[in-house]
């Protein structure tokens, strides 16, 4: 892929200046032109995506798609669906997007289709996933697997959490699903406390199998494991590896056969849809995996081929660059009016921030622009009553993502009509705000003293003209949850490329777990450290100093 400084671009000046002309832009005045709604909605089957609530308009649309266009995303796009290696620093393809391949045309990688891999990997998981559902795959004892546990980290945690929450009305009631991914001992502890050695399978999940938090949570299960079983043979019914690395799992004691493997082309945090999905496809079943794949593959597909102004990636991250690099956003919210997605944000933040949160561009030099926000959210209405505050009348510009499905899983008396209320007026209000004259007018209707009115009303008015996109879905289902989880991967990956940066690679975690390493082997002793700087020092020695 070339590098190009997206501010080089014609469009990027444009853009400045159209920033300066519209800087006293009201979003609710752009709805004087009636046509507003219809030309600032983008429709994929059951899901609309409403951009409209934001301070931009066709000018600046246009601007937009023209440093799309500037900075080379046609090309882009199919560089990363043709398999070329586009993540420049690990010289590795990136090809998420052949997992869900559902036409099952090739796709080349290094001039070799994968999908005969992929198929197979498929065909594996699903003898799999039909046998713990079906209850066939028993353990050591002869009984059924009733509890699934796991064990991984990043991309082989976030998204299979994430999924299995969304998709909860569709799990097997037969089946518990647990996660385990910190290193505190605490979160492994907690689990193996609800789950009995005979009826539970492992999932160790990592991409390298080197993993320091993963291995140490695997190792820790399978001597629990073993210290009921007493039979390493035993391990075989009751482990099993998602994994690139075969080594790795044949040396952790993981019968190959044991094994679902993926491809080094899979990055971690889009690997939801590889081997790294069998969790998933065991809790819900095989065929609802199925159509998770096929919701990501309808979105690729409209990714595609749809024309940049009518294309929902291309747009949220054109209407996210427009915020972020224009008007100064430096954060952005996820607010899903759902339960079942209250991991869809902290998913997100893997998602967005580990692929977008560089500041060397793809020559290597330091950006002087501002790349991947701050990715942040949690689900309405519980938002609303801890921080929605700050998004009203704090001094962030603070653009939100508001995400409902029409229809509930559970349409339990009124609730879903109030979650909904909640959901329409929060865009509604974010953007007209409230002005000193009607917060004046209600209160004097309200017989409140002019001396009131002059202490508190400045306080209750809203300038509004916060930025919002309103994502409304039929309802949550494998397939549309699909649909948007490739909705947002593609605009991460629209953004990275205009900002010019590698999207998928992820050097800034590797210095932290170096130091971690240095350090580990210095905590296993009492002798005072002095090898650090002075800071580290004094913690490490007050450390020891507390443990006695
Ligand atoms: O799947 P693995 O190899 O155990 O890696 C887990 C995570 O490890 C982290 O270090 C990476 O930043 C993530 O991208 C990755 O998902």
């Amino acid at each position: 892929m070339k590098s190009i400084n997206p501010t080089t671009t014609t469009a990027w000046g444009k853009l400045q200046s159209l920033s300066v002309l519209h800087q006293q832009t009201q979003i609710k005045n752009l709805f004087n032109e009636p046509k507003r709604f219809d030309a600032f909605t983008i429709r994929l089957e059951d899901v609309l995506v409403d951009y409209s609530k934001n301070r931009l308009d066709y000018e600046i649309k246009s601007a937009l798609i023209e440093l799309a266009e500037e900075t080379g995303l046609r090309a882009a796009i199919e560089a990363m669906f043709d398999g070329e290696k586009i993540n420049g620093t690990e010289g590795r393809a990136v090809l998420h997007t052949a997992l869900r391949n559902r036409s099952n045309k090739p796709m080349n990688f290094e001039g070799k289709d994968v999908m005969p891999d992929i198929n197979a990997v498929l065909r594996q998981m699903k003898t799999f996933a039909d046998k713990i559902s079906n209850g066939t795959w028993s353990g050591y004892t002869g009984k059924p697997i009733t509890s699934l546990v796991n064990i991984g980290i990043g991309g082989s945690d976030l998204g299979p959490v994430m999924v299995t929450e969304a998709l909860k009305p569709y799990q097997n009631p037969n089946l518990e699903v647990y996660f385990v991914s910190n290193v505190d001992g605490t979160h492994i502890a907690e689990t193996l406390k609800k789950v009995n050695p005979e009826t539970t399978l492992f999932f160790i999940a990592s991409k390298t199998f080197t993993t320091q938090e993963t291995m140490t949570n695997a190792h820790t299960a399978r001597d629990w494991f073993l210290e009921y079983a007493q039979d390493d043979k035993a391990v075989a019914k009751h482990f099993v590896a998602l994994s690139t690395n075969e080594k790795g799992v044949t040396d952790f004691g993981i019968d190959p056969d044991n094994m679902f493997a993926f491809w080094d082309w899979v990055g971690g945090r889009y690997s939801l849809w590889s081997a790294i999905g069998l969790p998933i496809a065991c809790a819900i079943g095989f065929d609802n995996f199925e159509k998770l794949l096929e919701g990501a593959y309808s979105m690729d597909i409209h990714f595609r081929n749809a024309p940049f102004e009518n294309n929902i990636p291309v747009i949220l991250a054109l209407v996210g660059i427009w915020n972020t690099n224009f008007l100064g956003a430096t954060s952005e919210a996820i607010l899903p009016y759902d339960q079942y997605l209250h991991r869809f944000a902290a998913y997100f933040q893997q998602g967005n921030m580990e692929s977008n949160g560089k500041y060397v561009s793809r020559s290597g030099d330091k950006v002087d622009y501002t790349t991947g926000p701050i990715i942040w959210g949690e689900p309405g209405t519980n938002g609303q009553h801890a921080f929605y505050q700050l998004i009203h009348q704090g001094t962030h510009l603070i653009p939100c993502d508001f995400i409902a499905p029409a229809i509930s899983h559970n349409p339990i008396s009124d609730h879903h009509v109030k979650l909904l209320s909640n959901f329409f007026a929060q865009t509604e209000a974010l953007m007209n705000g409230k002005t000193l004259e009607q917060v004046t007018a209600e209160m004097n209707k309200a017989g409140r003293s002019e001396a009131e009115i002059t202490k508190i009303a400045p306080h209750r008015v809203f300038e509004g003209n916060r930025p919002t996109n309103s994502i409304l879905v039929k309802q949550i289902t494998p397939y549309t949850l699909g649909q948007l989880i490739a909705m947002y991967e593609h605009k991460i990956f629209v953004q990275g490329v205009i900002w010019n940066i590698y999207s998928f690679d992820q050097w800034g975690v590797e210095l932290g777990k170096v130091l971690a390493n240095a350090i580990l082997p210095e905590l296993v002793n009492a002798n005072k450290v002095s090898s650090h700087d002075a800071s580290t020092n004094g913690l490490i020695n007050a450390y020891k100093e507390m443990r006695g």
